[in-house]
């Protein structure tokens, strides 16, 4: 299977993103990416609409529903949010998107910093494999896996999708 090239989605990933925008009248809107992949994904994005915007960043492991089967990974630091969240409209950004579980970690984080007005949602890739009813506003490509594969994304410069496989449970 070939992956696409992050660095050939991303014009179109700006493009949708910015008319996204204007059709809901955001004249500012705050970005909010992901640890770590999400950051990358939306710093890359900052510089194709060259308009020198904050970026925040959000570390959900605390926040995700398998914590306590995955514990605390010794790299976790905490979320970095330059500006308020209370009232404005929030760009979350991912790199990979599958269940969902990790939006709604994202969310309920975010939510413990105040009540945004709107909350978008941009990712690079969709596995098309939700678990939860959380749908992108914003995708550079959608795919689908065999069950034991999953994407990573490695960076930050040059952005690249790995294909992996998983270990077997035995
Ligand atoms: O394959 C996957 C699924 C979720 N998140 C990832 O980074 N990769």
């Amino acid at each position: 299977m070939t992956l696409p090239n992050p660095d050939q989605l991303l014009p179109e990933m700006a493009a949708i993103l910015d008319q996204h925008l204007k059709s809901r009248s955001i004249s500012e809107p705050r970005f909010i990416g992901i640890r770590t992949g999400g950051v990358w994904v939306a710093q890359a994005l900052l510089e194709q609409r060259a308009k020198n915007e904050a970026l925040g960043i959000l570390d959900v492991s605390f926040y995700r529903d398998d914590f306590t089967q995955n514990g605390l990974h010794p790299q976790v630091r905490p979320s970095e949010l330059p500006f308020e969240i209370e009232g404005q409209h929030l760009i979350l950004v991912d790199d990979v998107l599958m269940s969902g579980r990790t939006i709604r970690a994202a969310l309920n984080e975010l939510f413990d910093y105040g009540r945004p007005a709107s909350v978008s949602l941009v990712c690079l890739l969709d596995l098309n494999a939700r678990e939860l009813p959380i749908r992108p506003d914003v995708v550079g490509a959608t795919l689908s896996l065999a069950p034991d594969q999953r994407v990573k994304l490695l960076g930050p410069s040059p952005l690249t999708l790995e294909l992996q496989t998983l270990a077997s449970a035995n």
